[in-house]
C-alpha cells in the first residue's frame, strides 16, 4: 500500500500542465514503499514521443522544510552523473508544489529492479555506486542534521521502554541498552564527513544485469561520517534475510566495489567495526519503534528489530575481521 492520496484524473492533468513534459497520458499508482504515495505517470512529452516520471506525494514523516534540502541533493548527484533520479522543475522552475496541504515533486524515471538476494557482482557495483556519490557530494553546499543518529537511537529505545521491548522479544531489551553504551563509549570522532544516503538497503537500489540504475530514497540523507554510510549499505546487504547468516562475499564484493572508487583511510577503516554495530542499533530502533506503533493487524508489514540484533550479534563476534585492508 502505498497510495494514501486520491489525485483524480482533472487533478493530475492539471498538476502536469505545470510542468514542460506533454500531457498526462497514464498514472498508476505504486505498490510498493510505505512513507509517501507515488504513481508512474506517463505524458506525450515535451517532443511528443512520450516520457514517463515519478510523481510522490510526501504524507508523513518528511518536513516539508528538509524537501528542498532532498530534492537539491538528487539535482546535485543527477548532474554529476550519478545513477540518482534529477527532479523536473516546473515552468516556474520550482523543484517541488503543494496540493492543498501537501507537497508534490516529479522525478526522472529510471530503469531498474530491485534485487532481493544480490550477487556479488551486484554488491560490487552498489560499492562502486556508494563510492561516486560520496565523492560527488564534496561540492554540494547544503548541510542537514543527523536526526536519526546516537542520540536519537538512545531516546527512542527509551522511549519504547524494557517492558515493551520485551514484548516484542524477552532478549531486545537487554540487548540494545547495552549496545547502546557500548556505541556512546566507542562512537569515533573525526573522521571525512559529508552529506550520505544512511538508507541504502536492496530496495532503494535499483539494477540492470549487474548494474545500478538507480539510487533513491533520499530522505533519511544527512550529514555525518561518509564510513558511516558504508556501514548502513554493509549491514543492509550482506546477510540472508532474517540476520541468521552472514554472507562473505557479498560484504567482501561491497567493500571492494567501493574501495575501487574511493579508498577508505586507516581511521575509517579502524571505525568500521563500531560504525556497522551503530547501523544495526539505528534500524534496531526505528524498527522497534515502528513495531509497537503498528496495531496487530495492520496492513503494513512490520519489520523485525531482532533481524538487526543477530546482525549486531554476528559484527560484535567479527571485530575488526571484515574491515582488514585485504578484504
Ligand atoms: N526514480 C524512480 N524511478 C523508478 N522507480 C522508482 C523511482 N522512485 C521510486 N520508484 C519506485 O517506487 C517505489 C517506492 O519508492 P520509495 O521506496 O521511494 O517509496 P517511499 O514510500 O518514499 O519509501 P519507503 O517507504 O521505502 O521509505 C520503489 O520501490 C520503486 O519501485
Ligand atoms: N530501511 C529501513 C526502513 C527505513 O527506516 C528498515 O529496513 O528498517
Amino acid at each position: 500500500m502505498a497510495v494514501y492520496t486520491h489525485l483524480g484524473a482533472e487533478e493530475l492533468a492539471e498538476l502536469i500542465a505545470t510542468y514542460d513534459v506533454g500531457e498526462l497520458v497514464s498514472a498508476k499508482g505504486i505498490a510498493e514503499g510505505v512513507s509517501n504515495s507515488n504513481w508512474i505517470i506517463e505524458t506525450s512529452g515535451s517532443d511528443g514521443t512520450g516520457a514517463r516520471f515519478i510523481l510522490t506525494m510526501y504524507e508523513r514523516r518528511i518536513e516539508l522544510s528538509d524537501l528542498p534540502f532532498f530534492l537539491s541533493l538528487l539535482d546535485h548527484l543527477a548532474a554529476r552523473d550519478c545513477p540518482v533520479p534529477g527532479t523536473i522543475h516546473d515552468r516556474e522552475g520550482a523543484a517541488f508544489r503543494m496540493i492543498g496541504d501537501k507537497a508534490v515533486a516529479l522525478i526522472e524515471y529510471l530503469p531498474g529492479v530491485s534485487v532481493d538476494h544480490p550477487t556479488a557482482n551486484q554488491a560490487h557495483s552498489v560499492g562502486k555506486a556508494l563510492a561516486q556519490m560520496h565523492l560527488a557530494v564534496d561540492d554540494f553546499e547544503h548541510q542537514r542534521h543527523q536526526t536519526m543518529g546516537l542520540a536519537e537511537w538512545d531516546h527512542t529505545i527509551n522511549r519504547c521502554g524494557a517492558e515493551a521491548l520485551d514484548r516484542i522479544d524477552p532478549a531486545l531489551a537487554d540487548f540494545a541498552f547495552d549496545e547502546l553504551g557500548v556505541l556512546a563509549g566507542d562512537w569515533p570522532g573525526g573522521l571525512p564527513h559529508g552529506v550520505v544516503h544512511c538508507d541504502l538497503f536492496p530496495d532503494n537500489v535499483l539494477m540492470l544485469g549487474d548494474e545500478v540504475s538507480g539510487l533513491i530514497d533520499f530522505y533519511f540523507a544527512a550529514t555525518d561520517f561518509i564510513a558511516y554510510d558504508l556501514a548502513v549499505t554493509h549491514a543492509a546487504w550482506s546477510f540472508e534475510r532474517g540476520g541468521h547468516s552472514y554472507r562473505p562475499e557479498i560484504g567482501a564484493a561491497l567493500l571492494r566495489g567501493y574501495q575501487s572508487v574511493r579508498e577508505l583511510s586507516a581511521a575509517e577503516l579502524a571505525a568500521m567495526p563500531v560504525f556497522v554495530r551503530g547501523a544495526c542499533m539505528r534500524f534496531i530502533s526505528s524498527r522497534a519503534a515502528d513495531w509497537l506503533d503498528t496495531p496487530d493487524g495492520a496492513l503494513v508489514a512490520r519489520k523485525d528489530p531482532m533481524d538487526f540484533v543477530r546482525r549486531s550479534q554476528f559484527y560484535a563476534s567479527s571485530g575488526s575481521a571484515l574491515f582488514t585492508p585485504h578484504v
